[in-house]
């Protein structure tokens, strides 16, 4: 089976309603490949205001995060119920800015990623490792250790795509080569495989994510096991068009 292409722009912290006002008018203007999906992560408190603008029926919006817990005593987090409420389908778990700014654990990414999805959020789950990982040749066990930690909350994997984001990649410049890049994504796959089921291990999206842009996207999504993007920095300016329809 095919996998659909799959292109996320995670705006991160950035924007104010004018700069996302027009972000979203250049995506309703723009020709996407039909053959793509695309979903934006504006900030939480932006999330509504980028849905009401959004024209194109192709993007859908994501959080950027979503709390493990129902409604109730959790200041400054978001729940699910809210996402749904606003008509959010999507959310982004597990960035490494939040891992590593916000000390969130594997276990704690793993038992947010179990709750959206038990309540029916799709998760772009993200993974990857420090530049001193992959300089002690650590990576693949590195991220190995990440996916059991997910594998051991979650058994049903229809609505995961997973993110490979190597994080001296991101917002770096420094883009894994593409045969940096497939060899991870390669050894995602049959990590699923081994752990998972075959069909996880076929249908799962892999996305990658570091420094992507209108230059390196076209390269990058011929390699067999990259299945996408998520893309930071590039997905606020116009090149975001050129990423998505990199397929094509
Ligand atoms: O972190 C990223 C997307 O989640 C990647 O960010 P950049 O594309 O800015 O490197």
């Amino acid at each position: 089976m095919a996998r659909q292409f799959f292109v996320g722009g995670n705006f991160k912290m950035n924007g104010t309603q004018k700069d996302l006002k027009a972000i979203v008018e250049n995506l309703n203007n723009a020709q996407l490949d039909s053959n793509a999906e695309v979903v934006i992560a504006p900030p939480a408190l932006y999330l509504d205001f980028v849905k009401q603008n959004l024209k194109n029926s192709k993007v859908e919006v994501a959080a950027q995060n979503v709390f493990n817990k129902p409604n109730g005593a959790f200041t400054g987090e978001i729940s699910v119920s809210q996402l749904q409420d606003l008509g959010i389908k999507w959310t982004i778990l597990g960035h490494s800015e939040r891992r590593n700014e916000l000390g969130e654990s594997d276990e704690f990414v793993a038992s947010k990623t179990k709750y959206a999805l038990d309540n029916g959020i799709s998760v772009i789950w993200c993974c990857g490792e420090s530049k001193d990982t992959r300089q002690a040749g650590e990576t693949i066990k590195f991220v190995e250790n990440q996916l059991a930690a997910l594998a051991k909350e979650i058994s049903d994997w229809k609505n995961v795509v997973v993110a490979y984001e190597p994080i001296w990649a991101i917002g770096t410049g420094l883009v894994a080569t593409k045969e940096q890049a497939q060899e991870v994504h390669a050894a995602i796959r049959s990590w699923l495989k081994k752990n998972v089921n075959e069909k996880v291990a076929e249908e799962t999206r892999i996305l990658y994510g570091g420094s992507v842009n209108a230059k390196n996207c076209k390269d990058l999504a011929k390699e067999e096991d990259i299945d996408g993007f998520l893309v930071g920095g590039a997905s606020l300016k116009p090149e975001f068009v050129e990423i998505i329809n990199s397929k094509q």
